[in-house]
């Protein structure tokens, strides 16, 4: 039997959500070993499992991975997440880009300060530079690339809720976006990880925040 997938990071979102969304939508179960102190990333770290001395570090199918891009792409391919050919994977990747990039503007906040300039940013190229690219994909189209769930879906649906509980009202010119944030929610394996309970992370809070610095010795 295969050895269950083992994620190893904070209690929190950052980098390792994107990674527990997926693993999600494809219905794998995976265990945290959750880091909330210096010595438990010291011992990742003299154990040689961490290849530029960072995380996310994600053990599945017996590999150590690291670096959240190559960590993705493993699971996608693995769970049929990528597409039906090279072409579709070209317009999911792009499509995850993109979508990556937003989250990242996000995950960088709590560890900013000044943010109302940051926040307006967000805001600003949400509406006017990504949102639109997706509505536009989704007039009459169930998923964003082909005829079934790809990543790009998975981490649409995530940068969108994410958006939301910045700009509650940011999807009301978006009407396809929404309606694809309900079908997606009914997917059994989606849905069940949107029930309190399920190993979504909620939005970070101090704690979180004093946990990875102390944990990785960031002075900001
Ligand atoms: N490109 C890497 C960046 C990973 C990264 O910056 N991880 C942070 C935690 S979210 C870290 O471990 N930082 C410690 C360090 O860089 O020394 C990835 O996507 O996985």
């Amino acid at each position: 039997m295969a050895e269950k997938v083992v994620l190893y990071y904070f209690n929190g979102r950052g980098r390792m959500e994107a990674i527990r969304w997926l693993l999600a939508a494809a219905g794998v179960e995976f265990d945290e070993v959750i880091l909330t102190e210096r010595k438990q990333y010291e011992k990742l770290l003299s154990d040689g499992v961490l290849m530029y001395e960072q995380v996310p570090l994600v053990e599945i199918d017996g590999l150590k991975l690291v670096q959240t891009r190559a960590i993705m792409n493993y699971i996608s391919e693995k769970y049929n997440l990528d597409g039906k050919d090279l072409k579709d994977r070209a317009m999911i990747n792009m499509y995850s880009e993109g979508l990556m990039d937003v989250m990242e503007m996000i995950m960088y906040l709590p560890f900013s300060s000044d943010l109302k300039p940051k926040l307006d940013n967000i805001q600003k190229k949400a509406n006017e530079r990504y949102l639109p690219v997706f509505e536009k994909a989704l007039s009459g189209a169930s998923y964003l690339v082909g005829d079934s769930l790809s990543r790009a879906d998975v981490h649409l649906l995530e940068c969108s809720l994410m958006l939301e509980e910045k700009f509650p009202e940011i999807l009301s010119k978006f009407p396809n976006i929404k309606a694809f944030q309900g079908r997606m929610s009914q997917l059994p394996n989606i849905s069940k990880f949107l029930q309190p309970g399920s190993k979504r992370k909620p939005q970070p809070d101090a704690v979180y925040v004093k946990t990875v610095m102390a944990v990785l010795k960031i002075n900001l």
